[in-house]
């Protein structure tokens, strides 16, 4: 089953179109890339999905469940970590757990065997009394995993999950948000403009300049264009559209 659903979603930033009738699914229990330029329009939908922006045109269906009509249900199946980060450096890392916890009304009763299952999750468990501060990119990314898995949703949003890291904190990122999915059921939305982050079998939706050029597994989209590789797939496809344009 699908879990999550775009239906002919345009969005403007008043005069600029930055979305333009994007629609598509999620496959469930994988990651999903969101690959696109800088511009295409992906922070811009990560918004939408998470409702930081309202919708303008059009829907999205988590779990079935429209935004439009019913969002904090379909909200309540979502977890985000957002490009920037927003961790509290001089607070620890069970600290910014358990605050960001009692801000969504959970009672320290109820939040601690979830924060011990998230820190386990994520391998952090050595780490809970550390500073945030004092931890590589890496385990602050896997703070934010955590913190966004906290309300046990099914589904991961990452904004742009491994700007920042070194190559080789990317790949063990890249390669633990793949073992939370297999292991954990999660269904992931891995926005990204590094084609390296994503896998043959991979479901892709490559969005450029706010339209869906395609959405298919990374070797079918190679396969269809002929090219060796996603990115020089990528590359000619975007050259087509700059002709049909
Ligand atoms: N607040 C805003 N006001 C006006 N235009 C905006 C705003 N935010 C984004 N845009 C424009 O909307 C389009 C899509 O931007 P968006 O940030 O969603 O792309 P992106 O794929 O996430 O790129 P990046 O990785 O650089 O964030 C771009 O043309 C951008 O300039």
């Amino acid at each position: 089953m699908s879990t999550l659903q775009v239906e002919q979603v345009s969005f403007s930033y008043g005069d600029k179109l930055a979305l333009q009738q994007v629609s598509f699914d999620m496959q469930s229990g994988r990651l999903n890339a969101l690959l696109g330029p800088n511009g295409a329009g992906k922070s811009t939908l990560m918004a939408l999905f998470s409702r930081l922006y309202r919708l303008q045109q059009g829907d999205i269906r988590i779990g079935g469940v429209s935004l439009r009509q019913q969002p904090r249900q379909a909200l309540r199946r979502l977890g985000v970590v957002f490009q920037q980060s927003t961790l509290d450096m001089d607070l620890s890392v069970h600290q910014n757990l358990a605050y960001h916890a009692a801000l969504h009304g959970l009672s320290s009763r109820a939040a601690a065997p979830r924060i011990e299952q998230e820190l386990a999750r994520q391998s952090l468990l050595e780490h809970q009394h550390q500073r945030v501060r004092q931890l590589n990119g890496g385990h602050r990314r896997r703070v934010e995993i955590a913190r966004a898995l906290l309300h046990q949703p099914d589904i991961l949003l990452l904004d742009e999950a491994s700007a920042g890291l070194d190559p080789a904190s990317r790949l063990a990122l890249n390669q633990h948000v793949r073992t939370l999915c297999r292991e954990c059921q999660l269904t992931v939305v891995w926005a990204t403009h590094l084609m390296d982050e994503i896998a043959m079998d991979d479901p892709v939706v490559v969005l450029h300049r706010g339209r869906i050029l395609a959405a298919d597994s990374s070797a079918s989209i190679v396969a269809r264009t002929g090219q060796p590789s996603l990115s020089e797939a990528f590359r000619q496809m975007t050259q087509d559209e700059g002709v049909a344009a």
